[in-house]
């Protein structure tokens, strides 16, 4: 038995697999047999544009649905892929066959398909990385710019460079010839087998943590940076993916259809935007209905359409309606984020024969490097007593200013293993932006952080070699940057047909401006950057072991309890994407693990019931603390805690003690908190560190701030200190009146 299923288990599912795919080309293969057969011409084609929206709708819904981004300039990757699509397919006919066959194979088709999709890839990392550094309606503005530049390029093609004449400019792909037609082999079989294709590994991606990940960038940034997920580089990826497969599509499409430069126009992008609107966005089952409902209404409106003599233009209006009516009635779209799925009959099924998921290691892994750095560490441990060995957090003369406000100056604290110690001070002391700095939200102006010994914001202490050499390589490559924006700026600025000797002199001078400008620019951020570390990422803060939960609960709202919890182990995951793409079987181990530590976690706080209710339908309390589950699967070391017990009764904050005293000793912990609740405060922390205006004024045990005149003036006002002082009652009466305040 257990040989079976160590060995055997492994063969079934590639089988599973195979028979899969076969099942996807047979199925396709006998939908084109059908078609080619019953059905005429004109159904046929509508037939194949409902394959290729699929394609076009499906891989915007992974940048729009799942990720939450906005692009608007789908067509124009489709674009590209249709043109690099046809061009590779034009040079294999000019190259084998003197242009003379129109009968390629379909061999020549997938190259040409995937060509189209590694060319609009490519476009599509060019326009996300800078789009998607920002947060912001940023990505529509440069995806609908970027649909348009490639239009107007290939329209003036022939007058950017006569070697791209066969593109055929305005008129459409024509060839070098000026009438060679694109061969039309793109058919029914592989349409349906590519969507199929296309929605199957995208399914795949949505249902593992990869695509939890994109899903909780679209609930909320911060928060996904916080459970260590790296968000720029996950747009990116989604957003590349999404073109690759727009590309695919755009290549079957030029050889499908004949079609010009304004074919791939806004409208085009529209469309696809519409259908990921209606069917509902992060829904593949309902993107894919979507589409195939807006490519076929119009035939049904035809017979109105000739009735009233509408011009083609009427299908805009037609649209724009639906998408109003959409956003009036069902915001979220038909389907929302849910899936047509036979999941619940297979997990009834699999629960009837007592199936449980099987147990594996996850393999921990850690991407981040950082300083070694002692000399802070010894200066601390000289002054406060605490070995280096013993502290987990050192913060030396930090300080932030905004603008010309100064949130924090000179904030020094340390932390222990394993203390729970408290932040407190008045509203708007600095105690969220010493979190926010700790984090890797905000960088800080001044000081450094060490964290279990290593420096993770502050001077470094590289050696001048180590560090020329890095400011060498980065001016390089700047260097190199500085001298192909030159020539591109020098070129552009002087038109080709006024340059004679003179100008090509100014052109080689205004270069080598530019590139040295670069050059000396790159190698200052470079010395600097390396002197100085400004403070690491949210995301690779949380893989060294700093998690946090927030003062206005950020959870991801529209996902489950389950998943929440789930997407704590993502930053430790040993899997990429093409591992979820595929579903490879250590991408099912892993995931397993996953779900059976997330249910352990919630198991232990109670929370477990809740596991697939969505995590905005909590109660408030069991919401903060699924906040702090969520914090704890990260596996963190040090768990700064942001005033967890805002909102709660007087019962719920009880049992809010216990349970963070709990994760302590159970977790082996270090906990900092802030919390304006004092008796809380009081009750359960062993130092407590006092902010007010920024600076630290008190640090000790409860009963030494409770008695600090310091702290009740910062409290409740100067006047209290002027209190008589016959006997010390004016301590008490002054903290009671604290406590009340707070
Ligand atoms: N991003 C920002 N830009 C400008 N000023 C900011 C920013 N974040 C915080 N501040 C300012 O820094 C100061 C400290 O704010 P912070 O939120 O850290 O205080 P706090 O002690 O956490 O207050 P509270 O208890 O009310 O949450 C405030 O004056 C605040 O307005």
């Amino acid at each position: 038995m257990r040989r079976e299923g160590v060995i055997i288990r492994p063969v079934y599912r590639a089988l599973a697999r195979v028979g899969i795919v076969l099942l996807i080309l047979i199925t396709a293969y006998c939908f084109n047999l059908v078609v080619s057969n019953t059905i005429n011409d004109y159904v046929t084609e509508i037939i194949k544009q409902c394959g290729i929206a699929i394609i076009l709708a499906v891989s915007l819904n992974i940048v729009n649905g799942l990720t939450g981004q906005f692009s608007i300039g789908h067509a124009g990757f489709m674009s590209v892929g249709a043109y690099t699509g046809a061009s590779i397919t034009y040079w294999v006919e000019m190259a084998y066959f003197h242009g003379q066959n129109q009968n390629l194979g379909l061999q020549w088709l997938l190259v040409a398909m995937l060509g189209g999709g590694i060319a609009a890839g490519i476009c599509g990392y060019l326009v996300g990385v800078p789009s998607l550094r920002l947060r912001g309606d940023y990505l529509a503005i440069v995806t609908l710019g970027f649909g348009e530049i490639i239009r107007v390029l290939i329209e003036n093609s022939a007058e950017i460079s006569p070697s791209l004449k066969f593109l055929g400019g305005a008129v459409g792909f024509v060839g070098a010839s000026g009438y060679y037609q694109v061969p039309l082999i793109s058919n029914v079989f592989i349409i349906y087998a590519t969507a199929a294709f296309v929605i199957l590994l995208c399914w795949n991606l949505k249902f593992t943590a990869h695509g939890l990940a994109f899903m909780a960038i679209r609930e909320d940034e911060v928060a996904a940076e916080a459970m260590g997920i790296p968000t720029t580089y996950t747009k990116v990826i989604a957003f590349v993916l999404s073109s690759f497969f727009a590309g695919v599509g755009g290549a079957l499409y030029a050889h499908a259809e004949f079609f010009q430069p304004i074919t791939f126009n806004f409208i085009l992008s529209m469309n696809y935007v519409i259908m990921v609107v209606l069917g509902g966005s992060g829904s593949i089952t309902g993107t894919t209905l979507a589409a195939i409902f807006l490519v076929v209404l119009p035939e049904f409106l035809k017979p109105v359409q000739h009735r009233f003599g509408l011009p083609d233009a009427y299908r805009v209006v037609i649209y724009a309606l639906l998408l109003i009516l959409t956003m009036l009635l069902r915001p979220q779209g038909a389907f929302g984020m849910g899936e047509l799925s036979l999941k619940p009959l297979v997990e009834r099924l699999k629960s009837r024969r007592g199936r449980t998921p099987t147990s594996s290691s996850v393999q921990q892994t850690t991407s981040v490097s950082w300083a070694q750095d002692q000399e802070v560490g010894n200066a601390v441990a000289e002054r406060e007593g605490v070995r280096p060995t013993e502290q987990v957090l050192v913060v030396e003369n930090l300080s932030k200013k905004f603008a010309g406000l100064s949130a924090l100056s000179e904030v020094n604290l340390y932390l222990r293993k394993g203390e729970l110690v408290g932040l407190i001070g008045p509203n708007g002391a600095g105690k969220t932006t010493v979190f926010n700095i700790l984090t890797g939200v905000y960088e800080p102006t001044e000081g450094h952080i060490l964290f279990c010994g290593k420096t993770i914001a502050g001077k470094r202490p590289t050696p001048f070699a180590p560090h020329l050499v890095r400011a060498l390589r980065d001016t390089l490559f700047g260097g190199a940057g500085g001298w192909i924006l030159g020539t591109i700026l020098a070129t552009s600025i002087l038109p080709s047909s006024h340059r004679n000797v003179h100008t090509l002199e100014v052109e080689h001078v205004l270069e080598w401006i530019i590139t040295l400008s670069f050059a000396a620019y790159a190698f200052i951020v470079s010395w600097r950057a390396n002197r100085y570390l400004p403070g690491l990422q949210p995301h690779q803060m949380a893989e060294l072991g700093i998690s946090r939960t927030f003062q206005n609960i950020r959870l991801f709202a529209n996902l489950s309890v389950l998943d929440n919890v789930r997407l704590g182990a993502y930053l430790r995951r040993s899997t990429n994407l093409f591992d979820a793409l595929f579903r490879s079987e250590r991408l099912q181990k892993e995931e397993q693990e996953s779900v059976r530590k997330a249910r352990e976690l919630l198991n232990r706080f109670n929370l477990l019931r809740f596991e697939k209710e969505l995590a905005c339908n909590l109660p408030y309390g069991d919401q903060r603390r699924l906040e702090i589950v969520r914090a704890l699967a990260t596996q963190p070391k040090l768990l700064l805690l942001d005033e967890p017990a805002a909102g709660m009764n007087p019962q719920e904050k009880m049992q809010l003690m216990e349970l963070i005293r709990r994760i302590r000793e159970e977790f082996e912990l270090t906990v900092l908190l802030i919390e304006h609740d004092m008796k809380l405060v009081m009750g359960i922390c062993e130092r407590i560190y006092v902010l007010d205006y920024g600076r630290i004024i008190a640090e000790g045990k409860p009963e030494e701030i409770r008695n600090n005149p310091e702290v009740i003036a910062a409290y409740l006002g100067e006047e209290h200190l002027s209190k008589p002082t016959a006997d010390d009652s004016w301590n008490r009466v002054s903290i009671q009146d604290a406590e009340e305040a707070l």
